[in-house]
């Protein structure tokens, strides 16, 4: 949320995200920078239930080395540096605190991989109002245009063991739209949606976490596995589909991000 938003700030802690990222880029007009750099810096003396990020401004703006100071100074338990265009920006800036890098122009598109390779890196975020921009699409409510550099960042983060996270969805008052569009970055392999709006958080949970139903698919799988495995066999079919290690693997780590809502283990 906009660093000079107060009230929204205040209004985070309780929203059930998974982590909160204080903006001072571009939610933040000129003028206010330096009132939401002292907002957020005052959040940051409080304890949050939830690790809080602070996105500054980016390298070669005139806030940057005053937003980096204030955030590292305040206990920031991360940074997010928008617009990454090269590795050496990441490796020459030498944080003490988890950087997660915004991967929303042609050039750092191209240059991913090396920015997930980077070390301090926790993760990347797609962002797609940029890029829709720097790369002249046309709006779309499936985002062809923009799939090829939404895979590239997944490629890049998953490459390097990095967090792939979904670019914000921005009409705050259509949830089906959202809802469609977490099941897309959740099926382009992303591990996370990041949100702009308290009415966004509960449908990106849905849609990234594990349900009793997955859960119970899970199971269901591993019994099938562990029947085969206990026979000899190597392969099995599951719902008459091919079954082989990695799905037994995908389906222990299904179970292992579960979380029951009554606390009964596996269903
Ligand atoms: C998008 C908004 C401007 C909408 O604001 P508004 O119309 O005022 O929303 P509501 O009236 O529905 O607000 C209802 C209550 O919720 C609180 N609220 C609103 N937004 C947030 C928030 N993000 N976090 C916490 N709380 C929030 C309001 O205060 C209301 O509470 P109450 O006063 O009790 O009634 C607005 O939602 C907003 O500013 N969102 C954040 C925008 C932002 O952070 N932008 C930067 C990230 S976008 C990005 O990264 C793009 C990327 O770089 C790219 O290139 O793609
Ligand atoms: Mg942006």
């Amino acid at each position: 949320m906009p660093g000079d938003k107060p009230r929204a700030i205040e209004k985070a802690r309780t929203l059930g995200a998974d982590a909160v990222i204080l903006d001072l880029e571009d939610a933040v007009a000129p003028e206010h920078k330096a009132a939401a750099r002292e907002n957020v810096q005052e959040a940051l003396r409080s304890p949050w239930p939830v690790p809080v990020l602070v996105r500054v401004n980016g390298v070669g703006t005139p806030w940057e080395h005053e937003d980096r100071e204030a955030a590292l100074l305040a206990g920031v338990d991360g940074l997010v540096l928008p617009k990454v265009e090269d590795a050496q920006t990441v490796t020459e800036l030498h944080l003490r605190v988890p950087l997660w890098a915004m991967i929303e122009t042609p050039l750092g598109v191209l240059a991913a991989p090396r920015i997930a390779a980077a070390p301090g890196v926790a993760g990347l975020i797609a962002g797609a109002n940029d890029l829709a921009r720097a790369l002249r699409t046309r709006p779309d409510p499936e985002r062809g245009p923009l799939l090829h550099a939404l895979s590239a960042v997944v490629l890049a983060a998953r490459a390097y063991g990095r967090v792939p996270l979904d670019a914000v969805y921005n009409d705050v008052r259509d949830p089906g739209g959202f809802a469609r569009e977490c099941a897309q970055g959740r099926a382009l392999g992303f591990a996370g949606k990041t949100v702009i709006h308290p009415g966004q958080v509960g449908a990106a949970n849905a849609a990234y976490g594990v349900s009793e139903e997955d859960a119970r698919e899970a199971s269901a799988l591993l019994a099938a596995w562990d029947e085969a495995r206990a026979q000899g066999r190597s392969v099995a079919t599951f719902r008459g589909a091919l079954i082989e290690t990695m799905h037994a693997l995908e389906a222990r780590e299904t179970l292992a991000a579960w979380t029951p809502a009554d606390g009964r283990g596996a269903p």
